[in-house]
């Protein structure tokens, strides 16, 4: 490479857990009924379609022990690989692996698998604002958790989500990254009224159509 040139492989591997559906997105339990699983699907399905689309990011590892899930997102374009059944970060850590495995010279990040809005020139921009720092996250529309964590090339990949993610990123020196403009990134839905703010924003088509068929979504 010659000095003063970028890297030659900018690109971005980024990591989606999926959780088993029969214990996915719970709290949209009472809005969802029936629906539940096939709505986790979808947000995934629209998540993961959106990411592929960004000019950044070269591949996207599913982590999931569900075959549903694993064939749907597989269709999307996603590689899939299977759960270590050791919770959220293990599963990250397990896609993150893959990730190197297969592209060892590129920058590794963890999406959150909710984000049905998302917009490929928003995550890019998330992304290049990322290649800055070793380690650095977005937090989440509420301010408590995380959308995305993401390391440099050659950076250990620590993940720390769950609950106050925002927090514990913070506390273990990670760059929070302030942008504006990335609102379909930082919109993760957890409950029905993060869906209706996700439906306003505009969703991916899946989404919309399972939301459909909840009434009040
Ligand atoms: N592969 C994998 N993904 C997980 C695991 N735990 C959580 N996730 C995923 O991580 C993200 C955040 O998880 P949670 O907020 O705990 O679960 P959720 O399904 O989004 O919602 P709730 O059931 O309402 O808590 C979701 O995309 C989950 O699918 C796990 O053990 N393995
Ligand atoms: C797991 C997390 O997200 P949520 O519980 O909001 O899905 C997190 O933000 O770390």
């Amino acid at each position: 490479m010659l000095k003063g040139m970028p890297p030659e492989n900018a690109g971005w591997s980024l990591v989606v857990p999926v959780k088993t559906l029969v214990a996915a997105k719970t709290r949209l339990t009472e809005a969802a009924g029936p629906h539940r699983a096939a709505l986790a699907v979808a947000i995934a399905c629209d998540t993961v379609e959106a990411a592929l689309e960004c000019g950044l990011v070269s591949r996207v590892v599913v982590v999931t022990g569900d075959p549903v899930a694993a064939g749907a997102l597989s269709g999307v374009g996603a590689r899939v690989v299977g759960d270590p059944e050791a919770g959220l970060n293990a599963a990250l850590r397990r896609g993150a692996r893959e990730a190197l495995r297969l592209a060892p010279g590129e920058a590794v990040g963890a999406l959150q698998a909710d984000l049905p809005a998302l917009r490929p020139a928003e995550l890019a921009r998330v992304l290049a604002a990322a290649a800055e720092f070793d380690q650095s996250f977005l937090p989440d529309a509420a301010e408590i958790g995380t959308t995305f964590y993401g390391v440099r090339p050659g950076r250990e990949f620590t993940p720390g989500f769950g609950g106050r993610s925002r927090e514990r990123h913070l506390g273990r020196g990670a760059k929070e990254l302030c942008l504006a403009g990335v609102d379909s990134v930082r919109r993760d839905v957890d409950t029905p009224d993060d869906l209706r703010a996700a439906l306003a924003l505009g969703t991916g088509p899946r989404t919309a159509e399972v939301a459909r068929l909840i009434v009040g979504a």
